[in-house]
């Protein structure tokens, strides 16, 4: 598929101590949403905050829109403006109201629509902006703290939402809702507007993700466009008997004492031809926890 990026990496490379992120290229496409997505540690955060610009050093360049520079998106406030970001806790001070957050979003961001913010917030169920405005940050709930950051930039008129882990409080019935919002936003960018979010709750947000990057260790270790992903792993399952003979063909298997499954590449499965298996399409969790599977260092898991 041919497609604009959003947003582009290229060499990127961020150490600490214990740690080192290393994508050599990696471009978010435009127009779409686009789920981060790897075990505890991989990655995900340091990636996402190099992109919002929260973490500065690091090797490697990262641009934006097809023109823009980091330098430009710390310059030139047509870029920052355009991007929304979310983290994993509350950037709110917490002694603050309601009432002073909506404010405070009010002077930092020129698109931000106070209207729009009450009216999201008050679909996500966390405040009557009539009665509620005194109510401290602080009293929230940890779902409802988020969801007053996810209020506070789809109330604004930016071209990228980066979201660090939205679903992960929330309830099931605000993850749907979450998964709307998301969806309404890049139908009303008619190709322009861009989604970059990390979860772990693949399942819940399967049917808002376009694209899917799997990190791992630090590195890329899958990214493709979900359709073609499906198209290009098989999830098998197979009895016993089979099991030695279809191992080596497979990506990713697991095994218990009836049978085996796991992700195959499409291309080998005529190596398997003559065993009695049932071949499917695999959702994108059994595509995640099996490339996950296959490329963790983690040897417990394995
Ligand atoms: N400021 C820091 N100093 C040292 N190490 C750090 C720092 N920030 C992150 N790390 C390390 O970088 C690695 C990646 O962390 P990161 O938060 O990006 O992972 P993640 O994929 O978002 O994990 P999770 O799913 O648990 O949120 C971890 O080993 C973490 O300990």
């Amino acid at each position: 598929m041919n497609t604009n990026t959003v947003v582009s990496c290229k060499n990127i490379e961020k150490r600490y101590k214990n740690f080192e992120l290393k994508v050599d290229s990696l471009d978010f496409p435009k127009g779409f949403a686009t789920a981060l997505i790897g075990e505890n540690g991989a990655g995900k955060t340091t990636l996402l905050e190099l992109i919002a610009g929260l973490r500065l050093e690091h090797e490697g360049d990262i641009s934006y829109f097809d023109k823009y520079t980091e330098s430009d998106r710390e310059t030139d406030p047509t870029v920052k403006n355009n991007i929304g970001y979310t983290g994993t806790s509350n950037y709110f001070v917490p002694n603050w109201s309601l009432k002073q957050v909506k404010e405070a979003q009010d002077m930092l961001f020129d698109d931000f629509d106070g209207n729009k913010y009450d009216q999201i917030l008050n679909e996500l169920a966390i405040s009557d902006p009539s009665k509620d405005k005194n109510k401290k940050v602080s009293s929230l709930s940890d779902g409802n703290k988020i969801k007053l950051m996810l209020a506070g930039v789809f109330a604004r008129e930016t071209n990228l939402l980066l979201m660090d882990e939205p679903a992960s409080p929330l309830d099931p019935l605000m993850r749907d809702k979450l998964c709307s919002m998301i969806r309404e936003y890049l139908e009303a960018g008619e190709g322009e507007k861009s989604v970059i979010f990390s979860t772990h709750n693949i399942a819940d947000m399967e049917n808002v993700t376009d694209y899917a990057v799997i990190v791992e260790n630090g590195s890329i270790a899958e990214q493709g466009f979900v359709e073609e992903l499906k198209e290009k792993y098989t999830y098998v399952k197979g009895d016993k008997a089979d099991e030695e003979t279809a191992k080596p063909f497979f990506y990713d298997m697991t095994s218990s004492s009836f049978g085996f499954e796991g992700l195959c590449l499409s291309e080998n499965l005529d190596k398997l031809a003559g065993l009695d298996l049932i071949t499917e399409t695999p959702t994108l969790s059994q595509l995640a926890v099996g490339i996950m599977r296959a490329n963790t260092k983690l040897t417990a898991i394995k």
